[in-house]
């Protein structure tokens, strides 16, 4: 799946709303100095203590109550001490809450939002196996102490918490606060998390952290959604995200993402965003793709070398230079695509060598 543009839109706007998360969990470092409602700072941050022994804060009554039944249901305060990668286990605990009720179906084939596009690909890793099996087995032995029965046995399905982990670490994104820190990480609908990865990207995401009621800086909640999905044949059997997420319930609050245009996008141009370091090499690029995801870019930027992409952005000027007779030149437009073709060679050029 794929997000396009719904109509042209200029370099430098806002092309979603804020989109408040599916399920959400700030890193075990931020459990003290943030609320673990909306994320942002609290006035009186509480001494350290161990993330297990460690009630969650709020920064408010509204965050508290907004929260704190989602914390106590997740069962996650009785997940082990060392697990491992503590927030992906708490988001998907919390996620599994939002699902639709009366029970989230055990059957896989019911369970399917639109966000598991990776599920057999994770689950079958050898890299990814292991540390989903483990992270399922622990999710699914705290929710049966939760609800009071004896230790999870060799009988017990962990296939829906395998699946959640895994839609977990296809989708969720490091929350970052304005000096560039992760507090924790967020999975939202398919709105953002169908927009794919290019290493020249044309748009970017940025978040808004503050408490309820609050509107942070920069954001704008007029803005409308102006991306739709672009599904492919086979998953042509859904039109839209909404249907994907029907029964799915959102939060009310938590850390919003904004998606911004970095260039002029077409309408029906794929908007793509940067998973990874762009100021890293391609060799880097590349692995930390392949590390946290499994993919192997094939973006423009990956598939030429650098010298051939220069001289192919340098060709393309002088092109549609050529095209224009001199009586029709548009100076402005001109000025634009260089400036667009100049900004990918400074990218490629920095960072590839
Ligand atoms: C957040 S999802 C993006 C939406 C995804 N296309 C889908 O159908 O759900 C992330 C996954 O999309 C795929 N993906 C995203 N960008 C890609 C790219 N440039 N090349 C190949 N696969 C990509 C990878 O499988 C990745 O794990």
């Amino acid at each position: 799946m794929e997000m396009r543009a719904k109509e042209d839109i200029e370099m430098g706007e806002d092309i979603t709303p804020p989109l408040l998360p599916l399920s959400f969990s700030l890193h075990d470092s931020f459990l003290s100095s943030h609320c673990s409602s909306c994320f942002s700072p609290l006035s009186i941050p509480s001494p350290s203590l161990p993330p297990q022994a460690h009630p969650p804060l709020y920064c408010s009554a509204a965050c508290s109550s907004a929260h704190s039944p989602i914390v106590s249901s997740s069962a996650e305060s009785l997940l082990p001490a060392s697990s491992p990668h503590p927030s992906n286990l708490r988001t998907a605990l919390r996620f599994l809450l939002t699902l639709p009720s009366p029970s989230p179906c055990p059957h896989l084939h019911r369970f399917n939002n639109g966000l598991l596009t990776n599920y057999h690909k994770l689950s079958t890793s050898p890299e990814f196996a292991p540390e989903i099996r483990q992270g399922a087995i622990a999710m699914a032995a705290a929710r049966k102490l939760r609800n009071g029965d004896s230790a999870l046995d060799q009988s017990d399905g962990v296939l829906l918490e395998e699946a959640v982990l895994s839609l977990v670490l296809t989708n969720a994104v490091e929350v970052q606060d304005e000096a560039g820190r992760s507090l924790g990480i967020a999975v939202y609908d398919p709105n953002f998390s169908w927009i794919n990865h290019s290493c020249s990207p044309n748009a970017c995401y940025r978040f808004s952290v503050s408490p309820p009621n609050a509107t942070s800086f920069g954001e704008d909640s007029c803005s409308s959604l102006r991306i739709v999905p672009n599904i492919s044949e086979e998953d042509s059997g859904v039109c839209s995200c909404s249907d994907y997420m029907k029964g799915t319930i959102g939060y009310e609050y938590g850390p919003k993402v904004i998606v911004r245009s970095i260039k002029r996008i077409k309408k029906e141009e794929e908007v793509c965003v940067s998973y990874t370091d762009l100021l890293q090499p391609k060799a880097m690029r590349q692995s930390d793709l392949w590390l946290k995801y499994q993919f192997t870019c094939s973006c423009r930027r990956c598939a030429m070398s650098p010298s051939t992409y220069v001289d192919h952005a340098l060709e393309e000027i002088l092109a549609s230079n050529l095209n224009s007779s001199s009586s029709r030149f548009d100076l402005d437009h001109y000025r634009d695509e260089a400036n667009k073709k100049l900004s990918d060679y400074v990218d490629e050029t920095i960072t590839e060598f």
